[in-house]
């Protein structure tokens, strides 16, 4: 089976009232790994919102990851959490959310940072912005051959992330990418599941990788 290389960022500030109807028409096009980024800070919004999404994942065979709140994803029972550099220790992450949990985090250009987040216990180390972020305006630039040398070196699998689109997609998964993190190409398009079928016919698309 080939990988489906979608990791669909549900970004509440955009998506708001369509962010379970969007999901669900992202999951319909086969995508596999969900994250749930909300900054919004209200506490009720984020566990009604991350429960339903939790439901939907578990309905379509996908993983549900929370961005930033280790916390939120030990409550509503999600398959892990991604964490920024100032988002807490993921060592701790670890202690809470257990061994089986996927714990993925940031490492910006820094195959420094990918070696530390590895011995902190990462599941995948993630990269970027590749290429201008509508979602994220002020995310600090990465190259493309990062990828080559994490690939290498790290031992990890590898998630690209930052203006990532179908047009520019296949330079990330060549250069090493194991998945596309991917936000605003996905969820405004006038058909998300369409579109999120259409990376599936991606070159470079790999074999199933199991974490
Ligand atoms: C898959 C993936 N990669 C990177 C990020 C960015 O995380 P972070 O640096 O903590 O920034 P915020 O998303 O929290 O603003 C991510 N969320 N997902
Ligand atoms: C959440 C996030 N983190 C980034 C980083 O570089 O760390 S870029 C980004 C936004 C990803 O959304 P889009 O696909 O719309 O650019
Ligand atoms: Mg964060």
């Amino acid at each position: 089976m080939p990988l489906h290389p979608l990791y669909a960022i549900a970004d509440t500030t955009a998506l708001a009232e369509r962010l379970l109807p969007a999901a669900e028409a992202a999951l319909r096009g086969g995508v596999r790994w969900l994250q749930y980024r909300d900054k919004s800070g209200d506490q009720a919004r984020r566990l009604r919102e991350a429960t339903a999404l939790r439901t939907l994942c578990l309905n379509h065979g996908a993983r549900l990851i929370i961005n930033d709140d280790p916390e939120l994803a030990l409550r509503v029972q999600a398959d892990g959490v991604h964490l920024g550099q100032t988002d807490g220790d993921p060592v701790r992450a670890r202690q809470r959310l257990g061994s089986r949990a996927i714990i993925g985090i940031t490492c910006h250009d820094s195959i420094a940072l990918a070696q530390h987040a590895k011995c902190a216990g990462a599941s995948y180390v993630a990269f970027g912005r590749f290429f201008p972020s509508r979602t994220k305006p002020d995310a600090p630039p990465a190259p493309a051959d990062l990828l080559t040398r994490a690939r290498a070196t790290v031992g990890l699998p590898v998630v690209a992330i930052g203006g990532i689109t179908l047009e520019n997609g296949a330079s990330l998964l060549e250069a090493g990418a194991d998945w596309l993190a991917v936000s605003h190409d996905l969820f405004s398009a006038p058909d998300i599941e369409r579109r999120a079928r259409t990376y599936l016919t991606l070159p470079c698309c790999r074999e199933e990788t199991v974490l």
